[in-house]
């Protein structure tokens, strides 16, 4: 489909509209009144979540069991993920591995010659290659499983890799959850919103529904797209302008995973990121020229309008207009220029925007949320900070792995898990010698940075098992391929559950248990599925 909008820009491409793609509707959407009356048919046409909303690091591992296996590393004994077989860095460190199916589209170093391709990489979630930062914190996370689990094997050698993959995954879904919530959000919404719509951690609620809402992942959190920056800077150690690799305006970075691995790797990114203060963001001046004019994905030729293709998706969502929404948030209606302007800090703006919808009730959520003054200490205005905080609230309150929750961790690791922080993983896994103590928060180079020897580590010995004792007469039970076992205790006897990869079925007896004898039975097989 193409959708059709007034614009002073000239369209790439000689073209005289915008493709447009629709969203796929969920199947027998209906409203709760029509599914007690039994009524089946669609009566309004919403969409699904097709990617899981909680926060739990799916971006690193995958959502399905299909993708799940390809990022791993399946030969590995200590539960690694999968990396690039061709490139590292000139640390050795790794990359992320290529997606399977090649060429791929992502765009090549104009001067790399025939069989120097850089092919897109692969990661849990599918958007990795969209920018250079992004590509840059994918990898850094799949970095930080793989010392992580080299780690726990040393601490636990009797660990099987799927133990050590699923002990590692969970850390790291854990700080996903810590660095969200604790390091970024309030930065977002301000501290008063976050008393208000999140607090402080209560237990897991199981009547909060954590899936993500529509007007949250269609309008609200892509509040996100005014804070980018129209260039991508790249710095050296003593964060200046880099000699050799110069900062580049922000389409270059666009599925260009070429100028990770020739271009540097991750240092220069990464500083870029940490020694550069936020775009400041007026109502005048929302979305950069890059986002507006030069955004590029995949599947649509020619270059695209962010700012379009977000009110086009609230419409093609049928999201309630911008003041419904300050009333499902208790916030007062717009209904005059006045009344705009108490929210809305600059006068031409709110005059545009009054004129071009002519009436208030008309206005686009996304546009309306964006051009509310932020609220002291934030970067959202009062609409924004309600609807964000209300989202993180529910994503935290309705998690049952969530990490604080008892049970989900020791004490003594909830400690730990604590100390750490996204600077500290980035002194792990890159060349980067010196970060501010939180990430989030601009410090000028080097009064606001700390060497990384000084930036505090979670210390994994609070993951260190005692040796099991049964297990010392049994001895470990035997591995199989194309899956693995984990050990599950009763008070009375330790048993080791046997699973098949994705993709294998399981023949034979999936327990086999510890006696005074040994093991009660030889380890079941692994076939192919399709065999
Ligand atoms: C250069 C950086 C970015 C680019 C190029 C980008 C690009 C895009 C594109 C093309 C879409 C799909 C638009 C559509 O067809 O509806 C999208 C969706 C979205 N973006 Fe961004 N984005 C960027 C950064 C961000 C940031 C920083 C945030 C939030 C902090 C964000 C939040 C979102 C959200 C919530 C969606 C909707 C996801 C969904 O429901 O599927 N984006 N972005």
């Amino acid at each position: 489909m193409c959708f059709l909008y007034k614009t002073n820009d000239k369209l790439s491409g000689n073209r005289s509209c915008v493709p447009f793609f629709r969203s796929s509707p969920a199947c027998f959407s209906s409203n709760a009144e029509a599914v007690s009356a039994g009524i089946k048919q669609v009566l309004q046409r919403q969409q699904l979540n097709s990617i899981t909303s909680f926060l739990d690091a799916s971006t690193v591992y995958g959502h399905t069991p299909y993708l799940q296996s390809a990022l791993r590393d399946l030969s590995s004994s200590t539960g690694q993920l999968a990396v690039n077989s061709r490139f590292t860095d000139q640390w050795g460190r790794p990359y992320l591995p290529f997606v399977p199916k090649t060429p791929s589209p992502c765009f090549q170093d104009p001067d790399g010659g025939q069989g120097e391709r850089v092919e897109c990489f692969l990661a849990g979630d599918s958007r990795v290659n969209e920018v250079l930062p992004l590509v840059t914190l994918h990898t850094l996370w799949v970095r930080e499983h793989n010392r992580i689990a080299e780690v726990l094997h040393d601490l636990n050698p009797h660990w099987s890799s799927e133990i050590i993959y699923q002990e590692t995954r969970k850390i790291i879904g854990a700080l996903h959850q810590i660095i969200t919530i604790r390091d970024y959000v309030p930065k977002i919404i301000g501290k008063e919103a976050f008393d208000r719509y999140i607090g402080p951690y209560r237990g897991y609620d199981p009547t909060t529904n954590p899936s993500a809402s529509n007007v949250f992942a269609t309008a609200a959190f892509r509040f996100g797209h005014a804070t980018i920056s129209s260039v991508t800077r790249r710095l050296n150690e003593s964060f200046q302008e880099h000699e050799q690799f110069s900062s580049l305006s922000l389409h270059k970075t666009f599925f260009n995973p070429w100028r990770l691995i020739k271009e540097g790797g991750l240092g220069p990114v990464l500083r870029g990121l940490l020694g550069t203060p936020a775009t400041v963001v007026t109502p005048e001046n929302l979305l950069t020229k890059e986002l507006t004019e030069r955004l590029v994905t995949l599947n649509v030729p020619g270059d695209l309008d962010l700012a379009a293709l977000n009110l086009q998706r609230g419409r093609d969502h049928g999201l309630p207009g911008y003041n419904d929404w300050r009333a499902f948030c208790g916030l007062a209606r717009i209904r005059t220029n006045d009344d705009f302007g108490k929210v809305v800090k600059d006068e031409s703006v709110v005059g545009k925007i009054m004129d071009l919808y002519k009436h208030s009730d008309n206005i686009d959520v996304w546009l309306g949320g964006l051009v509310e003054e932020p609220l002291p200490g934030s970067r959202t205005g009062p609409l924004f900070s309600c609807l964000i905080g209300k989202q993180m609230g529910e994503l935290r309150d309705g998690d049952r792995f969530w990490w604080e929750r008892r049970g989900v961790f020791t004490q003594r690791q909830r400690m730990e898990l604590q100390i750490h922080s996204l600077s500290r993983v980035i002194c792990d896994n890159s060349e980067v010698k010196d970060a501010p103590l939180d990430a989030f928060r601009f410090g000028k180079f080097p009064s606001g940075f700390r060497l990384c020897d000084n930036i505090p580590s979670m210390n994994l010995e609070a993951w260190r098992e005692e040796p099991i004792p049964a297990l010392t007469s049994c001895g470990s039970p035997g591995k199989i391929a194309h899956g693995d076992f984990v050990f599950l205790f009763t008070s009375e006897e330790v048993v080791a559950l046997y699973s098949c990869y994705h993709g294998y079925i399981l023949t034979g007896v999936a327990e086999i248990v510890c006696t005074e004898n040994g093991w009660s039975g030889q380890p079941p097989g692994c076939i192919d599925d399709d065999s």
